[in-house]
């Protein structure tokens, strides 16, 4: 036994330069392999393995190397208004005044810690669903073929990669068959890139990296397999992760929009507050005065918690959608998502279950065997026309339409505690248990006749076909695919006993259509016998074009995919939230139509709504837009085909939410407004293409997803339109103090305790708040619309009025009735937090008023309103915060000026909402 220590691999520096001659594409691939000491063939075994995890630890990149925690809170310090506040904390502490000045330190530095904390939170919360989407390696260890999750690759594991995967660590390839890799990742160079035939004797080392496979790059065609030389940060993927850092994830369209927005407002507002400065010297006022009102000016009027507050309020929308199975890959995702009108779903697996059970077979002569029992149990019966029950047929057209299916197969079955489990394509499962309920045994026939080559599945081929070789040197050439591809191979089919005819298309083709209108999935068999034995030493190969003419048509399989149960409410919902569902497919159109009826997709005579491929192929260019907006079915559609309908729909305005799963759906989902790829089923190239990833595969998920936007879109305007009419308001007061030449009714640092405390207490809460009733039951956004209507606008104004029109008066009438400043002003500003309160109720609908949401519904708020409340009593009350803020204790009868003031504006507010209610 080799002791642990001549096992250890060197440690799989990237130290080795890429040009060194160490470096393992400078080397030859048995070279790599004694380097990383493993075993071509059977990989490293277990406790090998565990004992290289131990050291060279899990595969995974460092968490992101974003700034330290330093620099990050340095940025919370970041912005013009701190800087304003900065410097006037300064100037206010040379002017002698320490507590102001105090205040203000204090309130930049409590306003930098709560930035800083939601920053963290929401950029974990994302971190977070990026590890729901996990990554599955294939490794082989110890001889057998092993899925890992992809953490647990160790260097020198032998990892198996096929079209659709993403390299989970760095590959020194040692085998590969047509190998193409999207190395955009690394390089940015989207073209794929054709990796070498690489055999393990092959000697000569290949400068140019053309044998390596790098972590992260996403293979799009073919098959290797190469030894891991390279994991986690030590990979090159690790490397530029550690120089660039990650990117930025917290910006969206509508958080730049916004950012931009408030730039340009504090721009203006602080020539304002310049102008008012200028203006109250000429006027002859006091330097000091002026200063401390053109602070407050600018304080009270820059909405600074806006891009927060929308950052936080997306981020809380993530994260329900991901409690609802569908994880958000891109941010900007979760604002498109509200504004959905068109989405193009996959049928199989995504409507329906992909739960595949042969029902019924058909063989050429045109008799029909009724198959029974369900799912993958080989348990049910195959009974003749007249009802007798098949057992073993010896020869003819049955069997080997059921040796075809069987055979020409990758699929396997097993069964697990009492239940059969399929390993493979469900399709290829049901023609699996199809043959075993007649009592075919695979097996007996791939032993006979080991298979040697095969045309393997593809969604643009359409059809598998297995060449199987005796050991006298026969052939058998097997196949099964879709029925019209079957058809352009055979020229003739099998009879029941064996014999071979001329073969009658149309009647095969009306076959198939009876049996797909039923809605089940029709798929061909086919079969070649080669008596003539195969030249020694000669490759055997299968090729497209020695087939065709050449093969037997044996019979049909028509199995059940029954509809996922959600899927028809899903598709009534979106129809009702007035978004249209396409369904887009491989299958055929009969299969497609019958489905897409049962699910509600189509109407019962609607065929003019259903295309394919080949008719969309046809279409002239000018009407193709028009025609791909009014079919809702797309069926026998190629994955190439997707990208072009993308483009059409959106040319036609449409925002298009757009399903895949394999490799060549990448294109399409970029294209599309939302990618959506499939977390089960789908392939890892698909889900780094997409913004969305359904962890449970289902289309009902989608329509969750859009709910969640909608309600994640309204969220954002409820903030909004609460948060405005507070900022233009302290703005005015100030501007109308100095204009009338009038002590301010509040100062900078109340103003200052006003902004920051409402916007976490209470605005925040908002994010919080439920989807409102009836968010499914109105038509999608327009995405061209703004942010506030011009109703919503009226409303800020509105409330604006009321807050500067009450704070005023209030502030006027105390003081007129002999109350000092300090108490005049501890009125207003609670005035101004209890307008805002009150307020915040009625925002909790942007339509409907605030007793028919409910208002006990948002917990939050109840407790926001709480630590407002007790917030706004220690302002009031206690001496420290007194001599703080320049407050003073007020009386029970302030309160109730107060209170009433409030309690009108909300009747105002009540008032305006039920008017352009009615109005609408
Ligand atoms: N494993 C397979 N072997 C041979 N032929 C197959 C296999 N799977 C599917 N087919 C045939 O190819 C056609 C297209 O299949 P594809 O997987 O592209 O689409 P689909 O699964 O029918 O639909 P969707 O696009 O909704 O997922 C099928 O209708 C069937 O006739």
């Amino acid at each position: 036994m080799r002791s642990s220590v001549s096992r250890t691999p060197p440690p799989p520096s990237r130290a080795a330069s890429p040009s060194s001659a160490a470096a393992p594409h400078g080397l030859a691939a048995h070279e790599v392999v004694l380097m990383m000491d493993t075993d071509p063939v059977h990989g490293l075994d277990d406790d090998e393995a565990r004992r290289r995890l131990a050291r060279f630890g899990p595969n995974v990149l460092p968490a992101s190397a974003r700034d330290n925690t330093l620099m990050r809170m340095l940025r919370q310090f970041h912005h013009p208004l701190i800087y304003i506040l900065l410097a006037s904390g300064v100037i206010t502490a040379v002017l002698g005044e320490f507590v102001d000045s105090a205040v203000i330190f204090g309130v930049v530095l409590i306003n930098a810690v709560v930035g800083f904390v939601q920053e963290s939170r929401a950029e974990a919360a994302l971190d977070a669903l990026r590890s729901m989407v996990r990554t599955e390696a294939r490794a082989v260890r110890g001889g057998h073929v092993r899925p890992l999750p992809s953490e647990e690759l160790v260097p020198g594991d032998l990892v198996l990669v096929e079209a659709g995967d993403k390299a989970p660590a760095d590959l020194r390839l040692v085998r590969s068959s047509e190998l193409r890799v999207d190395e955009s990742a690394l390089t940015g160079e989207s073209a794929p890139v054709a990796k070498d035939e690489v055999v393990l004797s092959a000697a000569t080392p290949v400068a140019d990296r053309r044998n390596m496979v790098y972590s992260g790059t996403l293979v799009t065609a073919g098959t290797g397999a190469g030894v891991a030389v390279a994991t986690g940060a030590r990979t090159e993927l690790g490397e530029i992760h550690r120089l660039v850092g990650s990117a930025e994830l917290l910006a969206t369209p509508l958080t730049e929009k916004l950012a931009r927005f408030s730039k340009v407002l504090t721009v203006a507002i602080l020539a304002l507050a310049a102008v008012t400065f200028v203006i109250g010297l000429i006027r002859g006022e006091g330097v000091v005065p002026m200063f401390t009102a053109a602070v407050a000016l600018a304080v009270g009027a820059i909405p600074e918690g806006l891009p927060a507050a929308v950052t936080i309020t997306l981020a809380i929308g993530v994260a329900r959608m991901a409690r609802r199975r569908a994880v958000i890959r891109r941010l900007p995702a979760v604002e498109t998502l509200g504004g959905t009108t068109v989405i193009c779903s996959d049928k199989t697996g995504t409507l329906t279950e992909n739960q595949m059970t042969v029902r019924t077979l058909w063989t050429p002569e045109g008799d029909r065997y009724d198959v029974s029992g369900s799912g993958y149990a080989p348990e049910g019966e195959i009974r003749e026309p007249g009802g007798a029950v098949v057992t073993s047929p010896t020869s003819g057209a049955l069997r080997w339409c059921l040796l075809a299916g069987a055979a020409c197969n990758d699929a396997t079955l097993a069964r697990q505690d009492g239940r059969w489990t399929l390993t493979g394509d469900p399709t290829e499962g049901a023609m699996l248990v199809a043959a075993a309920k007649a009592g075919l045994d695979r097996d007996a026939l791939t032993d006979a006749y080991p298979r040697v080559a095969a045309i393997p599945f593809s969604s643009e081929r359409q059809y598998m076909a297995t060449l199987h070789r005796a050991r006298g040197g026969d052939h058998v050439v097997l196949l099964k695919g879709a029925v019209e591809r079957a058809l352009d191979l055979c020229d003739t089919w099998m009879d029941a006993d064996g014999g071979v005819r001329p073969l009658d298309g149309d009647a095969v083709l009306r076959a198939a259509d009876e049996l797909a209108a039923g809605g089940l999935r029709v798929l061909a068999t086919a079969v070649r016998f080669d008596a003539e034995p195969a030249r020694r030493g000669e490759p055997e190969e299968l090729d497209e074009r020695g087939l065709r003419g050449t093969m037997v048509l044996t019979g049909l399989q028509a199995m059940l995919d029954p509809p996922r149960a959600a899927a028809a409410r899903a598709v009534r919902a979106c129809h009702a939230a007035g978004i249209e569902v396409k369904m887009i497919t491989g299958d055929h159109a009969a299969t497609a139509t019958a489905v897409a009826r049962g699910i509600g997709l189509l109407g019962d005579h609607s065929d003019h709504e259903v295309l394919t491929g080949a008719q969309l192929a046809g279409l002239p260019e000018e009407e193709y837009p028009g025609a791909v907006e009014r079919a809702r079915v797309f069926a026998r559609v190629s994955p190439e085909q997707k990208l072009r309908l993308v483009d059409a729909l959106q040319s036609r305005g449409q925002v298009v939410a757009m399903t895949g799963d394999g490799v060549n759906d990448a294109p399409a989902l970029r294209q599309a407004n939302i990618g959506v790829a499939m977390g089960r089923n789908g392939t890892e190239v698909a889900k780094e293409a997409a913004d969305m990833v359904l962890t449970d595969d289902d289309f009902a998920t989608i329509e969750a997803a859009v709910e969640e936007g909608r309600g994640v879109f309204d969220n954002l305007t409820k903030f909004i339109v609460w948060t405005l009419p507070t900022n233009m308001a302290e703005g005015l007061v100030i501007l109308v103090a100095i204009l009338f030449g009038a002590a301010l009714p509040i100062l900078p640092t109340q103003i200052l305790w006003i902004n920051m405390t409402t916007a976490v207490a209470l605005g925040l809460m908002l994010a919080f708040e439920p989807k409102e009733e009836g968010i499914m039951g109105r038509p999608p956004r327009d995405p061209a619309r703004p942010l506030l209507t011009g109703s919503l606008v009226a409303r800020v104004l509105l409330v604006s009025t009321l807050l500067v029109g009450g704070s005023w008066w209030l502030f006027q009438w105390e003081l007129a009735n002999g109350a000092d400043e300090a108490v005049a002003r501890t009125a207003a500003v609670n005035l101004f937090v209890m307008v805002e309160l009150f307020y915040l109720f009625s925002c909790r609908s942007l339509t409907r008023s605030m007793w028919h949401v409910g208002l006990f519904s948002n917990h939050w708020i109840i407790g926001g309103v709480t630590v407002q409340m007790a917030g706004q009593l220690a302002l009031t009350y206690l001496p420290v915060m007194n001599r703080l803020f320049h407050t003073a204790p007020i009386g029970l009868p302030v309160w109730s000026r107060i209170i009433g003031i409030s309690a009108l504006a909300s009747l105002v507010v009540a008032v305006d909402k039920r008017v352009r209610r009615r109005l609408m």
